[in-house]
């Protein structure tokens, strides 16, 4: 299909270095394509070790006149950003749609949500103070907060412009200068963001997007490198280990926001509608593919068979469609990979004795559609009870006392988000600080905003993203003794 947008100049196919749009040195491209139709969208030139070495310095040199900027100096440029990504909704949004899958009005929330992170971290940045500390009388004991560094960031395809704006917005509000490695599925997005930060004045050097079809290739001149400062991803477990393994050689800070299992647990005396509302919206959120998306749904038997009945219902009124489909509710997974991944997931369990009540196969639309599935019959044995699915399937297990429904929630390596639902005050406080994760939404489901600290425990990460905690991770703190006064 042949997208239209307001302005043509907001799809870029280069990477973005030093301010200037460049191809990689060997030339290389590789190909962009709708998850939807398979049709592919754009060629995008590819970077290597050398493109990323020379950026790394370039975004060096440019981070020593922004960090002496006046604060409300740096702060303007970062909401003059905002104000052109919000002014370009439809066309980032559409640009998103068309290589991502989510349906327009998914990422038209994004779009903004990602907006919403540079205007808070314009207003944090101002806000980086120190502390002087009781000392004898002739001495001072002084703490500053500086920019770590050079930052180096990696994003996911499953949200390819807010994941940026995350990382970039506090790394430039704290005087540091980032450069950024998308998804090869999603980088589309991220020079569209590029293009934005130029004209919002952004210099040169301090906010570079380096696409490539080897990951590991720039990710590993991003991590060995000893000018950049700090890795911040967002992806898999297995890749995250990986990185902070790389990191160690130069002991670089890093946050790591990572894969999650996210137990939604319902007892029997919650709000059963607002219990089944909220499970829908997390489980099904951008097609089940968020680390926050409810993995496991845990419903105490008491109001089991009601529960599964009023969220099978729900689901069966859902509409798999093209994201620029205006009816469309949901759209497809990623790519043909993720496709079969997902239906792996789902044979597997069948297999152990899982009962579909909806769904359960790939979409008869083709492509990367896969049925909104629901699987009932499942146990704590079953491999499904462990495996982040990133996809539209939703396990209902089911549990007996809270005792139990806790000792299921922890009872994985990850600890994101979980969800819990009942109307029992006490019950919600030692649900609350008995599950072992970083994040807990208590009758609700729709937890994130650029206010509050996102991140994990566990395998699931380290450092927090959004809030007045997430510029912390781009600072360092700084110990000054001044004597013989
Ligand atoms: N926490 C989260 O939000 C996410 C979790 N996931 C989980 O991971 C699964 C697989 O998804 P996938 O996209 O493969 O996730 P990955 O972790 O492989 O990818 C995330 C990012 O890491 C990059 N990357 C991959 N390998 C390397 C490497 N060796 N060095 C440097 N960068 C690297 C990817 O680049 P490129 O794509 O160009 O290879 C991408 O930019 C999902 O099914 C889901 O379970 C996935 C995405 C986000
Ligand atoms: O899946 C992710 O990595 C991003 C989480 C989306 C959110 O911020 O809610």
């Amino acid at each position: 299909m042949k997208l239209q947008l307001n302005d043509s100049s907001l799809l870029q196919t280069q990477a973005f270095i030093n301010g200037e749009w460049v191809n990689g040195d060997a030339g290389e491209t590789f190909p962009v394509s709708n998850p939807a139709t398979g049709e592919v969208i754009a060629e995008v030139a590819s970077v290597g070790a050398e493109e990323t070495a020379r950026t790394i310095d370039l975004a060096e040199a440019a981070m020593s006149a922004w960090k002496k900027l006046a604060p409300a100096e740096r702060s303007g440029i970062l909401e003059r950003w905002y104000d052109l990504i919000i002014e370009n909704t439809d066309d980032l949004a559409a640009i998103m749609t068309l290589e991502q899958g989510k349906p327009l009005f998914e990422a038209k929330g994004e779009v903004m949500y990602g907006a919403s992170y540079l205007k808070w971290f314009a207003e944090e940045g101002k806000r980086i103070y120190g502390d002087v500390l009781p000392s004898p009388g002739d001495r001072r004991s002084i703490v500053i907060k500086q920019p770590v560094g050079v930052v180096a960031a990696i994003t996911p395809w499953n949200f390819p412009n807010a994941m940026i704006t995350r990382k970039a917005a506090p790394a430039l509000a704290a005087g540091c200068s980032i450069l950024l490695k998308p998804a090869a599925e999603t980088p589309l997005s991220a020079l569209a963001l590029a293009e934005l930060s130029k004209r919002a004045g952004v210099p040169a050097g301090l906010f570079n997007v380096l696409p490539t079809k080897s990951s590991s290739t720039v990710g590993g001149e991003m991590t060995s490198n000893t000018k950049v400062k700090k890795l911040t991803f967002t992806g898999s477990t297995p890749i995250g280990k990986l990185l902070i393994k790389q990191c160690a050689d130069t002991v670089k800070r890093t946050s790591m926001e990572l894969g999650g299992n996210a137990p939604v647990i319902v007892f029997d005396d919650a709000d059963l509608d607002l219990a089944v509302k909220g499970a829908l919206a997390s489980k099904y959120r951008n097609s089940g593919q968020t680390c926050i998306c409810a993995n496991r749904l845990l419903v105490q038997e008491g109001i089991y068979d009601q529960f599964v009945e009023k969220f099978a219902a729900a689901v069966k009124e859902f509409k798999l469609g093209h994201g620029f489909d205006e009816e469309a509710t949901h759209g497809p997974v990623v790519s043909k990979k993720a496709l079969s991944d997902i239906d792996a997931i789902v044979q597997n369990a069948v297999e152990q004795g899982a009962n579909v009540v909806a769904g359960g196969k790939p979409s008869e639309l083709g492509n990367c559609f896969y049925e909104p599935t629901i699987l009932t019959d499942v146990n704590d044995k079953m491999s499904i009870f462990g495996e982040e699915i990133f996809g539209p399937v939703a396990p209902v297990f089911k549990f007996s006392t809270e005792e139990e429904a806790i000792a299921m929630a922890n009872d994985t390596e990850f600890g994101l988000a979980s969800y819990v639902f009942t109307q029992n005050l006490g019950r919600i406080w030692r649900v609350s600080e008995g599950i072992e994760y970083g994040m807990v939404g208590v009758n609700e489901t729709a937890i994130s905003s650029e206010v509050i600290p996102f991140g994990g425990v566990k395998e699931s990460g380290q450092g927090r993203e959004g809030s007045k905690y997430g510029l912390e991770d781009y600072l360092e703190t700084k110990y000054i003794c001044m004597g013989g006064l």
